[in-house]
């Protein structure tokens, strides 16, 4: 079967069925009995908080509960700025106000409290907070037909730096043979250096590509691990084995520098030429990362195949042996899947033998903004979620993000004119119409 064809379904994987597995993780299915729900234990920012009540009272509301109808003033009053600083590159000012929109109630922090409340009653695992791992930069860029110049990938950083992302992967240490895109990671890194507010994380896939990042200024580096054999030759010209030997030297230097390193799977619903891949795979090179001192694991669908159903199967085999607070999701949108991939994720949350809620889902998102992305070496692989779209999502279950979405769009439009397409954000496309229309009015 071509990988491209249909959406890898269970048939050769174990017998449970998707339903059946879906509910098992959802909270619909193994909701705790109502004595126990004021027990329940949440993961949040990095806490745990013993009762979700006092959780909630700390809890600041985002004000993009019904983010359309800020965004669309926010976007107009960004445009405005964004038009005294006079950037050419910038989204271009228009003439809409606010004063032209309905004059619906905002959302009241009271509101905000409803959304939270209906997000905790029936998507019970869903984190309060969730930290997106940007990945524009480098995912984004690395598969571009044009080089990109290096001052338009370092104000790209810049701009997503200011709005908030707490992570911007910033380029890869990779051979510029193999990807000739990223081959001024060196003046990239430079370039940014010094730069507060996110961490900038870079690929290295050995050491050679380790110490050429630390030197340029790194202070964060991740390695990238497949769960097809076929993928890691065409990827990394190394099988799965030699892979996590190079990455084991890796994580060792970085240990004796106290560089973090996060550590990525490919390919953990389907490879673009062996097809499915069984989730215990996944789960064998997840372990073996973790194990060698990866801080974070990244289940990387490069090829954007899967679904919720078998994103969950996947999941149950990788929770098994790697704790879910150590654990990212990284989705290609080829089929359109990914927010339902991610939805699923963050609610998947563990139980224990008594059916007491004990763990929320995984709090980790990658994403790229305006969609930007794909793997040079995975034959039919389409762009990440784009990051526009997972905050709109998330700040709308009263999710937090710390991401300005409005700063989020006006990176997307700058990098999109730079490179003469339209975003493959439909929220981005979505708000930009809502201010084209407005400004007719
Ligand atoms: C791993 C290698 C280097 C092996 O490539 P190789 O050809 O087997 O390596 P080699 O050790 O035989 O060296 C060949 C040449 O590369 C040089 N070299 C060797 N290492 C480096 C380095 N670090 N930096 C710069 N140069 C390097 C080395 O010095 C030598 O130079 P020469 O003597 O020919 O002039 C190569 O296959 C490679 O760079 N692959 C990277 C491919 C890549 O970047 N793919 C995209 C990222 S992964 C991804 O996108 C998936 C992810 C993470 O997003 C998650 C998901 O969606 O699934």
């Amino acid at each position: 079967m071509s990988s491209l064809e249909e959406p890898l379904g269970f048939d050769k994987l174990p017998s449970m069925n998707t339903i059946e597995r879906i509910q098992r993780f959802s909270s619909g299915a193994c909701r705790p009995r109502a004595d126990d729900m004021g027990m329940g234990h949440c993961w949040i920012e990095g806490r745990i908080c013993s009762s979700s009540n006092s959780c909630e009272e700390d809890y600041e509301y985002t004000r993009e509960t019904f983010p359309w109808k800020r965004h669309t003033r926010d976007l107009c009053q960004g445009n405005r700025r964004t038009m005294s600083s006079g950037n050419k590159n910038m989204v271009s000012g228009s003439s809409c106000d606010s004063r032209y929109f309905p004059d619906h109630q905002y959302s009241s922090k009271s509101n905000d409290k409803d959304i939270r409340g209906i997000t905790n009653k029936f998507l019970k695992g869903i984190p309060k907070f969730v930290k997106i791992v940007e990945v524009g930069p480098r995912d984004g860029l690395q598969n571009e037909k044009n080089i990109v110049p290096t001052d338009v990938k370092v104000e790209l950083i810049h701009r997503l730096v200011s709005s908030g992302l707490p992570v911007v992967e910033a380029t890869s240490f990779v051979s510029p043979k193999w990807v000739p895109q990223l081959a001024d990671a060196r003046d990239v890194m430079e370039a940014v250096h010094g730069l507060e507010g996110s961490r900038l994380p870079v690929l290295t896939p050995n050491l050679k590509g380790f110490e050429a990042a630390v030197a340029a200024g790194a202070k964060e580096v991740a390695v990238f691990a497949s769960a097809s054999e076929s993928f890691s030759k065409s990827n990394i010209n190394c099988s799965i084995e030699e892979s996590l030997a190079r990455y084991r030297a890796v994580t060792r230097a970085a240990k004796e520098l106290s560089i973090p390193v996060r550590g990525y799977v490919s390919c953990v619903i389907g490879c673009p030429e062996e097809g499915s891949i069984h989730p215990s795979k996944v789960a064998y090179v997840a372990k073996e990362l973790h194990d060698m001192g990866c801080f974070e694991i990244s289940l990387g669908d490069t090829i954007g195949v899967g679904t919720p159903g078998t994103v969950a199967l996947m999941l149950e085999a990788v929770m098994a042996v790697v704790p879910v607070e150590k654990l990212a999701i990284h989705f290609h949108d080829t089929y359109g899947q990914s927010l339902p991939n991610i939805l699923v994720s963050l609610q998947i949350c563990l139980y224990n033998s008594l059916s007491h809620f004990e763990q929320m889902g995984i709090s980790v998102v990658d994403s790229s903004v305006a969609g930007l992305g794909g793997c040079p070496y995975a034959k039919g692989a389409s762009g990440n979620v784009a990051t526009e779209d997972v905050v709109y999502m998330l700040h709308g279950l009263g999710v937090r993000t710390n991401v300005d979405l409005v700063k989020l769009l006006s990176a997307g439009d700058f990098i999109c004119k730079q490179l003469g397409r339209p975003s493959g954000s439909k929220t981005a496309v979505a708000l930009s119409r809502v201010t084209a229309d407005a400004s007719k009015i």
